[in-house]
């Protein structure tokens, strides 16, 4: 979704009057609206304008105070993908938004929310006919295809989306236009010429000082072309002292907080950047970001903005990757301010994942493919792997190594092999059934305290967005569990017999609390992992179906729950560095090869 800003004003105004060809449509709109020729409006003109087209009030920044996260149980929390954009398929950086999109939409459903996370596809742009030429396919018929493969690759990832927009279905062209057509009565568009350096991959004009060698873009490593043309501007400068006043006093609209300090560095330099905007308008947003707000009309409602609105606008998070942050956190405020309507609470923009120090892209083609990943480890260690490893807002390499080291030690062997051993000892000491409730069986007990402590951790962490930073919380149970197992050692208590027995038999039951408690705190990151853990512990589907943040209180498990026969969660992953050249990674000692994907092999429990 670079912002491609030039042809689709001219897609825009087509939904205006969709019968114009793109020069008639200029001359259309240039006659129709000779109220604004010049660069720039007065403010008292505008302000009379803006005021007789806000039916919603702008809530600026005393709305935009909260962080997504703090809503209340039942209220909406709407969050939202980039739409991504279909010049070829998805590739693992468009997974990467949307798996943390998606573990962000989990979590915030167990806290009661209703959830709605928006993803999809813009299919406007320049690239698009040029790839769909490339394929031998018309455009419509290349957009079908790609647009297909995001779903597809969502659906394999476990994304838990409610709406996937497509920016050219004709169903949100209605309000798409209502929207465009409030920026327009306000007076905020204007006509000129304009003539720079255009990078077609990111269908933006660039600013000559951002270029390298060779007048190359400096995200596409490509050169940049000279281009004239007329075009249509948004009047973003009247709007500069509003953006200004949001960031200050709601220094939650975008995070991290080091992205709130880049976009404050482009308003201190707004006047170069007013230029900037005024030869390059960001125009997509009435067809792309615009999206964003038609998505939430009900499938059989009216197609009217205000409806769409009343569905669960402002949003609470739009995520997105730093590239699109100039995009979403300045020009599309300033475009919602303009049609009066509410700011997004937050702009989460995150970083790259990278390919020798580049950014991974569609463009450069220097991409991992996630289907490969998902079908080699499984969804779940795939969302698990970039979630923790990349700490959310920063850059991230990848390496097939370490992906594998990372989740044969934290889900084999951490939490996996926990659980396995534990349920071994049950069943042989105590016919997998628990002795008596987990409450009773902590009492006093300090590894119960730590669990507590760590589990709201990491529901403060999720809270934050700081994703890495809950699945480490969750990590640190498992650990814990597992000090604790040994510690106690309870399979030498069991040969004892007597009252040592009996309290080996308390130790397996505060351990599967444990392992509840993760099943539940982890399930926004891999939700089948958890599953299948939750399934071990003798819950059934449903139950998990309708689980919430609050039963990660501890004393979940009941005594005389019978839990199920001992069954890997997750199966360890073969390194293939490591069979070659027979070396074997502490952190990761596969006990069991596998060569397929993420199907649990027996583990044996050496204590049962
Ligand atoms: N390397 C990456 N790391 C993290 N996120 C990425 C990466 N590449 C794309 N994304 C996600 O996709 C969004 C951009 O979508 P787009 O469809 O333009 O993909 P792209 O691969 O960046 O395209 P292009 O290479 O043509 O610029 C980013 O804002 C981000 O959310």
């Amino acid at each position: 979704m670079a912002a491609r800003l030039n042809h689709s004003i001219q897609n825009t105004l087509s939904l205006l009057n969709p019968l114009c060809s793109v020069t008639t449509k200029v001359t259309h709109f240039r006659n129709r609206l000779p109220f604004h020729r010049s660069f720039l409006l007065s403010s008292s003109y505008s302000e009379k304008r803006r005021a007789l087209f806000c039916s919603c009030a702008t809530s600026g920044a005393a709305d935009t105070r909260r962080d997504g996260g703090e809503a209340a149980a039942g209220e909406t929390f709407v969050l939202t993908t980039p739409l991504y954009y279909v010049n070829a398929a998805p590739h693992m950086g468009s997974a990467y938004t949307t798996i943390a999109a998606d573990a962000i939409a989990r979590f915030q459903r167990l806290l009661g929310k209703k959830v709605i996370l928006v993803t999809g596809t813009d299919e406007h742009g320049e690239k698009i006919a040029t790839a769909a030429a490339a394929c031998g396919s018309s455009p419509s018929e290349h957009c079908d295809i790609v647009s297909q493969a995001y779903k597809s690759l969502w659906k394999d990832l476990d994304i838990s989306y409610s709406k996937f927009i497509r920016t050219t279905d004709p169903k949100h062209e209605a309000i798409v236009k209502e929207f465009y057509s409030r920026v327009l009565a306000n007076g905020d568009i204007y006509h000129a010429d304009y003539e720079g350096m255009y990078c077609v991959n990111c269908e933006e004009y660039k600013d000559e000082k951002e270029l390298l060698e060779n007048k190359c873009c400096p995200v596409h490593l490509k050169p940049c072309i000279q281009r004239k043309e007329e075009n249509y501007f948004f009047a973003l400068s009247k709007y500069q002292q509003k953006l200004e006043e949001t960031l200050s006093s709601n220094p939650n609209f975008v995070q991290p907080s080091y992205r709130l300090n880049e976009v404050r560095e482009l308003m201190l330099h707004y006047s170069r950047y007013i230029h900037t905007l005024r030869k390059q308008l960001p125009t997509d947003p009435y067809l792309l970001t615009g999206s964003y707000i038609s998505a939430l009309a009900e499938e059989n409602g009216q197609s009217s903005l205000q409806e769409a609105v009343s569905s669960g606008w402002p949003a609470a998070l739009h995520l997105i990757g730093k590239d699109i942050l100039r995009f979403h956190a300045v020009y599309w405020p300033a475009m919602l301010m303009s049609a009066g309507l509410d700011l997004p609470k937050t702009v989460f923009g995150h970083g790259f994942l990278t390919k020798d120090g580049m950014k991974m892209g569609k463009s450069l083609g220097n991409t991992l493919e996630p289907n490969d990943l998902v079908h080699k480890f499984g969804s779940d260690a795939v969302r698990y792997f970039f979630l923790r490893e990349v700490e959310f807002g920063n850059d991230g390499d990848y390496s097939e190594d370490r992906f594998i080291n990372i989740v044969n030690a934290h889900l084999a062997n951490t939490i996996g092999n926990l659980l396995n051993r534990t349920l071994g000892l049950l069943r042989k000491n105590c016919e997998s059934t628990l002795v008596v409730d987990s409450a009773t069986a902590a009492e006093g007990s300090a590894f119960k305290d730590t669990v507590e402590k760590l589990v709201e951790k990491a529901r403060i962490q999720y809270q934050n967005l700081s994703l890495s930073a809950a699945c480490e919380a969750v990590l640190e149970i498992g650990n814990a569990g597992n000090l604790y197992m040994n510690e106690r050692a309870p399979w030498s208590l069991f040969k004892q017999g007597g009252a040592a027995s009996e309290a080996a038999a308390k130790d397996l039951v505060i351990i599967l609390e444990a392992m509840r408690i993760i099943a539940i705190a982890l399930s926004p990151v891999s939700p089948g992992l958890c599953w299948r853990i939750y399934e071990q512990l003798g819950f059934s589907e449903d139950q998990l179906a309708t689980v919430t943040w609050d039963e990660t209180k501890w004393g979940g498990l009941k005594g005389g729950q019978v839990m199920a026969q001992p069954n890997p969660v997750f199966a360890r992953i073969e390194n293939p560095t490591e069979v070659a050249t027979g070396t074997e990674s502490s952190a990761a000692k596969p006990a069991v090869k596998t060569k397929k994907k993420n199907k649990p092999q027996p583990q044996v429990a050496a204590e049962a």
